[in-house]
């Protein structure tokens, strides 16, 4: 099977290397500044192991590929750039293939079965960033991460276990989930704090606000009939994958901090929270905690600000909680 990477940012990075060190045929499609990075310096990709470098065969559009029946794609963008990569997909002439979608959140699924017919979702336990344009860092060892693979919207496959053995020697530990969305569920519920520590600054996706959140999305899930599971630290599969020091790397955050601070022009706030506001008025329930969050979001990349200028006590009063 050849693994083809659309995005090769934090998360695809790490999966760019732990395929690669495993031996596995990857194309990744990257662009702009980040792009030029890869192509001329090569993938530095540091973990807790140490560093090393990777060449890695990279495209700028699908467009560029002569896609394969035996392909797999992975679609590592953030949710607000799937809908146009599945079509730039679709234009290139990808149909059957399996398409991962190895993201936060729950619509890119429903986006790409819209598109193709052999969909598949993971949920990504994986803290990755970049600093410097031509690296990933995967921060968590012994395992740089966990995920759960299987069909969408249930179900698993032959490609799903070919999947799971394929990452799990390069240090990404797979395991084929046939109700990987109920998994995937349950991440959504833990990034839901993702927004609060890019508005105020570390430490703040497991306080107080994002706790109100997480039990207002748990209400929403229920009233909308929907069942997950914790993947968070009581998940006995956290002990595979525990923050690491990794040499002259500070964690920067998570996804979404990480965009406030690269001045992406973008969050992902609206597949996150906003998947929460979204089921909330579909089933006539009251989110008005996320809604404020999905709010804030908005104003901080119209405004391009960084991460952590917003004063904790304005997004508590926002979530109606007192001053800190
Ligand atoms: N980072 C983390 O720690 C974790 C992230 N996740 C999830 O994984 C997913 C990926 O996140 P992450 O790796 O952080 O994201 P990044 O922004 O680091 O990487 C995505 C990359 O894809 C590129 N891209 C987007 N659209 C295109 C396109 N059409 N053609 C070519 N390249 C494109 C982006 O470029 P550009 O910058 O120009 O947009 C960027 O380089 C998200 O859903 C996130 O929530 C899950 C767990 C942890
Ligand atoms: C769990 C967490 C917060 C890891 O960084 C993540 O999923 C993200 O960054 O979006």
């Amino acid at each position: 099977m050849r693994y083809i990477l659309y995005g090769v940012g934090a998360v695809g990075g790490v999966v760019a290397a732990a395929l690669t060190e495993a031996g596995h045929e990857v194309l990744g499609i990257a662009r702009g500044a980040r792009l030029e990075a890869l192509q001329a310096n090569g993938l530095a990709f540091r973990s807790a192991n140490g560093s090393r470098r990777y060449r890695l065969d990279l495209r700028e559009a699908p467009s560029e590929i002569e896609f394969r029946p035996d392909d797999a794609i992975l679609l590592l963008v953030k949710s607000q750039h799937t809908a146009d990569a599945l079509a730039a997909l679709r234009d290139a002439g990808v149909d059957e293939q399996p398409i991962y979608c190895c993201q936060n959140g729950i619509a890119n699924e429903r986006t790409a079965l819209r598109l193709f017919p052999n969909v598949h979702g993971v949920t990504v336990m994986l803290p990755a960033q970049f600093d410097a344009l031509d690296e990933a860092v995967a921060c968590c060892a012994p395992e740089f991460g966990v995920f759960d693979i299987g069909r969408a919207p249930s179900g698993a496959d032959d490609d799903d276990r070919a999947l799971a053995e394929a990452l799990t020697p390069g240090g990404i530990r797979g395991y084929v989930d046939p109700a990987v969305m109920v998994s995937k569920y349950g991440k959504l519920i833990l990034n839901l704090g993702n927004v609060v520590e890019a508005a105020v600054g570390r430490g703040a996706k497991t306080g107080p606000v994002a706790e109100i959140l997480r039990e207002e999305a748990k209400q929403v899930l229920a009233a909308a009939g929907i069942a997950w599971r914790d993947v968070g630290q009581d998940d006995p599969r956290r002990d595979l994958m525990r923050p690491a020091e990794v040499e002259g790397v500070t964690r920067s955050g998570t996804s979404s901090t990480q965009s406030l601070a690269r001045g992406a022009g973008s969050i992902e706030t609206d597949y996150l929270n906003g998947e929460i506001v979204l089921l909330a008025r579909l089933h006539g329930v009251p989110a008005p905690a996320n809604e404020a969050m999905c709010r804030l979001a908005a104003r901080l990349v119209r405004k391009g600000s960084g991460p952590g200028g917003v004063r904790a006590a304005e997004v508590h009063a926002m979530v109606g909680l007192p001053p800190p």
